[in-house]
């Protein structure tokens, strides 16, 4: 088919502009971006409609004591293939995240040595760790990617909270607090605010847990020294005038036959839409007629977890001299996680620290002289009194970002999946769902969003030029 006209933006009558485009990508994030650069390169024109003033959403590149920092997406690792393949193409190199040294844990109150990924609090704790593992791994693989609702015990596994299934299966309080840093750092939410069946569908997705939680091998592996959010900078660049900024979608008219994007003071006229805001946020937008009822009530059961970064930057890295990676796991508020994502040994040193889950929400309410405070304090229980010296500090509330919603990805409570779970990347007429929720592999990851924005551009090009999907 014909592309319906060229993209450039033209004035209307009024005040409001009026466009006509094959396709309208709402948000651009790493996800809408890459399905429009899709549709662009397929010859569809395309209108990427992006709220805030900038591109990237929950990636945000910025700077401590000079040094490039991420302050919401930052690592990559094996087996994520299509962010990988995305930034060869582009350009963005990759960096190793540091590794070399001990790590440190802060658990019961003691800050203790150790190496590997799983922090070795007491042996009866780790041999615990190890068996929650393995019995994860065996619910997971009754979980099909993408459709976790047709797992043989979908109802039971969705009926339950992890911190229920855990309760049952009598697993120590060592190894259910560490369930808590992982859900912490990487929902952003509570063991108990999540259902059973969505963390073992994500196990699934990312390969099993170690994939998800180790840093050499596992998904911290490597990050961007430009930041993460250079990808979606430079598909933007890609993009040009294609990507129109400051203009939140309110409103999708729609019929089978195409839709009418409300965005800012732009009107666009379209034969497909993609929606690539993450899930809660669907529900920001008018949709008129009313969309199914599954896909109408999702966004109020999808929601966003609750985390924030902080980074602190000091003359040097100093641990390093003290033989240690940088990398922390803490069962105690605020800091959960930490990493070293400084430069070189000369410095400056830069620390990179998780506040998440029910503790994030406090956090972001203190002033912010309070919040440092608390997190110097922490830095310094984990490394010395030396972290109380710092040279730079910046923070990032993603509970407070409100075209974001919360972050790092959806905290999916119980009944969700087997409720509503067939409407999240299900089309509804012209509009199709994107954002890296939407993946069946490394969802809610940069991995993801790539993954999510190709395949929603793959349904289009279905749709439109008749193309295989
Ligand atoms: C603190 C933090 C740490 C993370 N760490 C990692 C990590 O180490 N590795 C990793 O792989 N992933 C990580 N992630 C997750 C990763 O950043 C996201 O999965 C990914 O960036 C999501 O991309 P997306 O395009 O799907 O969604 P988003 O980035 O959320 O993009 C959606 C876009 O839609 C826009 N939007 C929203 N509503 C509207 C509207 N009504 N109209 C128009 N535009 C709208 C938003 O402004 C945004 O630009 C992290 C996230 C956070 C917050």
């Amino acid at each position: 088919m014909r592309p319906l006209c060229s993209a450039a933006v033209r004035r209307g009558d009024g005040d409001a502009r009026v466009t006509d485009v094959d396709v309208v990508v709402v948000g651009a994030g790493l996800s809408g971006l890459t399905a429009a650069r899709d549709l662009d390169a397929a010859g569809l024109s395309v209108l990427v409609t992006e709220a805030r003033d900038r591109v990237g959403g929950r990636t945000l590149n910025a700077t401590v004591a000079g040094v490039n920092v991420d302050l919401g997406g930052t690592f990559i690792g094996p087996g994520q293939d299509r962010v990988g393949a995305l930034a060869a193409e582009l350009g963005c190199a990759t960096h190793p995240t540091r590794t070399a040294g001990d790590n440190l844990a802060f658990w019961n109150g003691r800050v203790r040595r150790y190496s590997g990924t799983i922090p070795r609090v007491s042996p009866v704790t780790l041999a615990d760790v190890e068996r929650v593992r393995l019995q994860l791994e065996r619910i997971m693989r009754r979980v099909p990617l993408g459709r976790p609702w047709d797992a043989p015990d979908a109802a039971e596994l969705d009926a339950q909270t992890v911190a229920s299934w855990l309760e049952k299966a009598r697993a120590t309080a060592g190894a259910r607090s560490l369930v808590g840093v992982i859900t912490k750092t990487a929902w952003g939410c509570e063991p108990n605010e999540i259902s059973l069946l969505h963390f073992t569908h994500y196990l699934h997705a990312c390969g099993g847990l170690n994939p998800m939680v180790d840093t050499e091998g596992g998904a911290q592996q490597d990050h961007f020294p430009e930041g993460a959010q250079q990808l979606s900078v430079r598909l933007a660049d890609k993009l040009g005038e294609k990507v129109l900024l400051g203009a939140p979608t309110t409103r999708i008219e729609w019929s089978e036959d195409g839709a009418t994007v409300t965005a800012g003071d732009t009107i666009i006229n379209c034969r497909n839409v993609i929606v690539s805001v993450p899930p809660a946020l669907r529900g920001r937008i008018t949709f008129a007629p009313l969309l199914p009822m599954l896909h109408d009530v999702l966004p109020q059961r999808w929601p966003q977890g609750v985390i924030s970064n902080v980074y602190v930057a000091y003359e040097t890295p100093f641990w390093r001299a003290a033989g240690l990676s940088g990398q922390v796991v803490s069962d105690a508020a605020p800091i959960y996680g930490t990493f070293d994502t400084g430069p070189s040994d000369d410095g400056p040193g830069v620390l990179l620290g998780f506040v998440g889950g029910s503790y994030a929400r406090d956090f972001a309410t203190l002033p912010p002289a309070e919040r440092k405070l608390r997190a110097l304090s922490a830095f310094a229980t984990f490394f010395g009194a030396a972290a109380l010296n710092p040279i730079d500090y910046i923070e990032q509330q993603w509970g407070q970002e409100p075209w974001s919603g919360g972050g790092p990805t959806s905290a999916v409570p119980p009944g969700a999946w087997t409720s509503y779970g067939r409407a999240l990347a299900a089309p509804v007429g012209p509009i199709h769902w994107a954002g890296s929720e939407t993946a069946d592999k490394w969802p809610g990851y940069l991995d993801g969003a790539v993954s999510a924005g190709e395949r929603a551009a793959r349904e289009i090009r279905t749709r439109v030029q008749g193309v295989s999907a």
